[in-house]
């Protein structure tokens, strides 16, 4: 990309709620221009341009079914999909060396291991929300739970839309790393990701998860250290998807100037 050139980004799954909040990110950012997205083969709008798509005039590029032409016509792609397709795309952004934003959710710690193996020959952002409030929130937690210590048992409670298919979210359980960073323990030696019947006491460590789903709800967390005699609760409410579309159009822009390498959105926003 050249210094004064617009950057061209692309969106993979445009026409998805993410897909088509980043496509309104991307044109009212300054400095970069839609180069075009992607659905599924046999998708009702494959071949519609993008700004139409939105119910804006034509911007000149199209949605497309072949994702490798993408990468190809752009400086970097933006991923809001699904595990399998992130894993493609990531192959795709390796061979070209092209930047990628990944937000999918629901990776498992395989895929994210694959993820991590392509982010070796190009940058990569890769967060389970790109909202500063929300990184905010993952510092504090941090923070928190190294002060508090393990007299505060720690619970993350998390509310989405009906429409969400992976749980707990990916935001609760970056919460839960960040608060076990903060332990100087490994999550998944902690974590107890749903309850239910007679599952005994609490035991002392434990990062609980609660999940609740249903409406429009576009994403709350909760953490919550429970002591004896007080509680603390950090919370974070996003009422728009306008704030991850934005954070990930930032975190596209940043990583064009990184070398080869897997990034989070905290690395973008130095917390
Ligand atoms: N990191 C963050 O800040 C945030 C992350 N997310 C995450 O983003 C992801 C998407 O969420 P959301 O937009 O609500 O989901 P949607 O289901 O609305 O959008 C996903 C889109 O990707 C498309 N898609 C899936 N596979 C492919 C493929 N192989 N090629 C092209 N397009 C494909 C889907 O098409 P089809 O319908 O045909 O499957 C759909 O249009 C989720 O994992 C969610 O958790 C969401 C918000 C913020
Ligand atoms: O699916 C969503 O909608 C969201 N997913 C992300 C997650 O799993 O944490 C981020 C955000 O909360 C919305």
């Amino acid at each position: 990309m050249k210094r004064d050139q617009a950057m061209r980004i692309g969106i993979v799954g445009c026409n998805g709620r993410m897909g088509r909040m980043l496509m309104e990110a991307v044109l009212a950012a300054g400095g970069c221009t839609l180069s075009g997205g992607t659905e599924r083969a046999g998708a009702e709008v494959l071949g519609r341009d993008l700004g139409t798509l939105l119910g804006r005039e034509p911007v000149g590029a199209l949605v497309g079914a072949d994702a490798r032409a993408l990468f190809q016509a752009s400086d970097a792609v933006i991923d809001f999909t699904a595990p399998a397709a992130t894993l493609a795309h990531a192959a795709m952004a390796a061979e070209t060396g092209k930047v990628l934003v990944v937000g999918t959710t629901g990776l498992s710690k395989d895929d994210e291991a694959r993820l991590a193996e392509a982010a070796k020959a190009a940058p990569m952002v890769y967060a389970p929300n790109f909202s500063v409030g929300v990184n905010l929130l993952m510092a504090l937690t941090e923070r928190a739970a190294a002060i508090l210590g393990e007299d505060y048992d720690i619970e993350i409670v998390e509310m989405h839309h009906r429409h969400k298919v992976d749980a707990p979210s990916g935001t609760a359980l970056g919460l839960g790393r960040s608060a076990a960073l903060g332990r100087q323990v490994a999550l998944d030696s902690r974590w107890c990701k749903s309850r239910d019947g007679h599952t005994g006491a609490r035991p002392k460590g434990e990062i609980g998860f609660a999940t609740l789903r249903g409406g429009d709800v576009v994403g709350d967390h909760t953490v919550m250290f429970a002591a004896e005699g007080e509680r603390v609760e950090l919370t974070h409410k996003a009422s728009s998807r306008t704030v991850f579309a934005k954070g990930a159009v930032r975190a596209a822009q940043w990583a064009a100037t990184q070398s080869p390498g897997l990034y989070s959105m905290r690395d973008v926003l130095g917390l």
